[in-house]
């Protein structure tokens, strides 16, 4: 990135601002959510009901000095430990929510809670339902597209499964809105990317399990069944992470309910399978992926690694915010600009569920803001950026 290219971080603090609404809104009831889905034990409701009451006097305590990562925490936190959760980075403020959740639950400690993920319930929920078995079904009809044509309706289904993301619905109001409208499309270039070059490595940064991973991963099929790419890898987090975030489990989930799913979608869960065991698919669960920074401060080792590949795919609201800094750009920067910095070429496939934003032209920016809506912040649109 340039060095004078620069803006202020999104800050959780700016009133009537959707970051603010996160903390003040969306939390408390997640966390109530999170107490209500598993049986847990008392000492379990207690350690929840303390972040609760955290969050509602806003004040970051810090993490417990037994906890693994304490160390990477406080020095993270050093200039933010003790102040409002709102007042710093709203990136910051909000990992440390879902890191303190995962406290509050045991997910990293001795005891039984172990390793449940407080997002099992309503993912499972989720991959089980009946709208994935309507998406499966429909890869039949996809699979007697033309090739572009397909091509084209598995890129679009990787988009738009971004908007099933659990953490977002928990203040979604009534029915889904109308899916409205692509604001930038690089597609091309994204095609262009992986045709007009030898077939490489492509990195995916995943977002979301269920119904986001699921097209995610019959999109990588058809990258390596095409043969646009010689191997994939795929990034997920390391352990439960903004509510829906898919971890190896959820991956796992998700091939095994493509493998024993009838027709099309049940060749797409076998040949990822294959795909698993000769090693053309696999997986990776980096601990950056979790931390509070943007993928500026990515570690050498996944620097290294992104710029061997010859594409990366970001996928999702969250690494689109990491990717350009979750800064206050003038949304008119340029994708190119503000991305300078990441190793190799780079696509955002993303929802707008927050205010990070750059590189949209004028004429749509005004047509976007003339309609009144709160266009960024609901989903209701989306964005393909590219970079070569
Ligand atoms: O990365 P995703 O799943 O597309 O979106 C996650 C997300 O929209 O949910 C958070 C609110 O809880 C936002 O701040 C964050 O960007």
């Amino acid at each position: 990135m340039p060095e004078s290219l620069d803006a202020p971080p999104i800050m959780g603090n700016v009133p009537g601002s959707y970051a603010l609404g996160v903390f003040r809104d969306r939390h408390p009831v997640l966390l109530r959510q999170v107490r209500e889905a598993l049986p847990y034990t008392p000492d379990r409701l207690a350690a929840l009901d303390r972040l609760d009451d955290e969050v509602a006097r806003d004040v970051m305590e810090p993490l417990d000095a037994s906890a693994h990562d304490f160390a990477a925490w406080a020095e993270w936190g050093r200039d933010k430990l003790g102040r409002r959760w709102v007042d710093v980075p709203f990136l910051w403020g909000e990992v440390y929510f879902y890191r303190k959740l995962l406290d509050a639950t045991g997910y990293f400690g001795d005891g039984p809670w172990r390793g449940v993920d407080p997002f099992g319930p309503v993912k499972q929920a989720e991959l089980l339902g009946a709208a994935v078995d309507d998406e499966l079904a429909a890869l039949d009809k996809a699979g007697t597209l033309p090739r572009d044509e397909r091509a084209k309706a598995l890129l679009l289904g990787s988009l738009w499964g971004n908007r099933a993301d659990l953490s977002f619905q928990v203040t979604l109001t009534g029915e889904r809105e109308h899916v409205a409208e692509l604001v930038v499309d690089d597609s091309a270039l994204l095609w262009s990317l992986v045709r007009d070059r030898p077939p490489g490595k492509i990195c995916v940064l995943a977002d979301n399990a269920g119904r986001e991973l699921m097209p995610d991963l019959i999109l990588i099929d058809h990258l390596l069944a095409e043969g646009l790419a010689t191997e994939v890898v795929l990034h997920v987090k390391p352990h439960p992470y903004f509510v829906s975030d898919a971890t190896p489990a959820d991956v796992v989930a998700c091939l095994r309910r493509l493998a024993a799913a009838p027709g099309r979608a049940g060749e797409v869960g076998g040949r990822l399978w294959r795909a698993m065991g000769d090693g053309r698919l696999t997986l990776r669960a980096h601990p950056f992926s979790c931390a509070p920074l943007p993928y500026r401060d990515m570690p050498g080792d996944l620097r290294d690694e992104l710029a061997s590949a010859s594409l990366t795919i970001t996928k999702g609201d969250l690494n689109y915010r990491r990717l350009v800094g979750d800064q206050v750009w003038p949304p008119t920067t340029p994708f190119a600009a503000v991305t300078a910095y990441f190793p190799g070429p780079v696509v955002a496939l993303r929802t707008l569920k927050s205010d990070a934003l750059v590189g949209l032209d004028e004429h749509t920016l005004a047509e976007l803001d003339a309609t009144g809506e709160p266009w960024r912040t609901t989903g209701t649109h989306a964005m393909i950026q590219a970079r070569s």
